[in-house]
């Protein structure tokens, strides 16, 4: 049975309460503390992939939208993460933070040494974005619905425990507190408005739970190559390749 409005958007968020990646034990170290200063680095570089890839997918998903005022409604998602005249953007933001965790910016943004399973995670929901229904690939982005809560805990935990957070650093994740609601609320409306069979419901619940599994499996990856016993694969970052030269001051 088609499920009503209210029963359907509290499926939704229950998929978040049980599966979103905050509750990974990576994020848990990380917002705690308890990473070393190369955990960290590790995570800026892989999670740089995912950052690099979102407005990749979102072109992907306006190039098949022929509604104007679908395309008009998603366009700032990508003017977010590539920046305006105005507006550096989030690709740029991310890369403050590589810098203040002592990268070299320029290695960070050449995505060498992103693991094997980050890509192939990202690479995954860039493809079901392209080749899934516009439904399922809206429903796929509202893993954001539960984003805001975690950039404030990692504002607050980074800010806590390590010295290179600062508001520079953490102007990537202060900027989507703003940015993030708007995309959201959005994108919360069009698939509650359109998924108005079960069969539509059920491929939307679906596809969120596809997106826990995208952010989920970057995080086993991390965990994996870096938290020990470590096992970097073949190809993955070793700590101290790519490192800011020391400026001489
Ligand atoms: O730090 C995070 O945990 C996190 C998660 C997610 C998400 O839930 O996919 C996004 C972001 N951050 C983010 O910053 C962002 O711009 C973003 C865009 C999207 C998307 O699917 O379109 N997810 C996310």
């Amino acid at each position: 049975m088609t499920q009503t409005r209210e029963e359907f958007e509290a499926r939704l968020r229950r998929i978040g309460e049980e599966r979103y990646h905050d509750k990974h034990p990576f994020h848990h170290l990380l917002h705690g503390g308890r990473c070393t200063p190369d955990q960290v680095r590790a995570w800026v570089i892989n999670r740089y992939y995912y950052q690099s890839r979102i407005p990749m997918k979102d072109a992907a998903f306006m190039s098949r939208v022929e509604d104007p005022k679908l395309r008009r409604a998603w366009r700032s998602r990508i003017e977010d993460h590539d920046g305006t005249a105005e507006n550096e953007g989030g690709i740029a933001r991310w890369l403050k933070l590589a810098e203040a965790v002592g990268l070299d910016p320029d290695y960070v943004a050449s995505g060498v040494g992103i693991l094997p399973a980050t890509k192939f995670a990202v690479d995954a929901y860039v493809r079901f974005v392209r080749d899934k229904t516009l439904l399922e690939a809206v429903a796929s982005s509202l893993t954001e619905l539960f984003a805001p809560k975690i950039h404030a805990e990692r504002i607050e935990g980074l800010l806590a425990n390590y010295d290179f957070a600062d508001d520079v650093s953490m102007s990537y994740f202060r900027k989507r507190l703003s940015e993030a609601p708007k995309d959201v609320a959005f994108g919360l409306a069009w698939v509650l408005d359109h998924a108005d069979t079960r069969e539509k419901q059920d491929a939307a619940a679906a596809a969120l739970t596809f997106k826990t599994d995208v952010l989920w499996a970057q995080l086993d990856a991390l965990y994996s190559a870096y938290v020990e016993p470590a096992r970097i694969p073949p190809g993955g970052w070793v700590p101290g390749e790519g490192m800011a030269l020391a400026r001489a001051s």
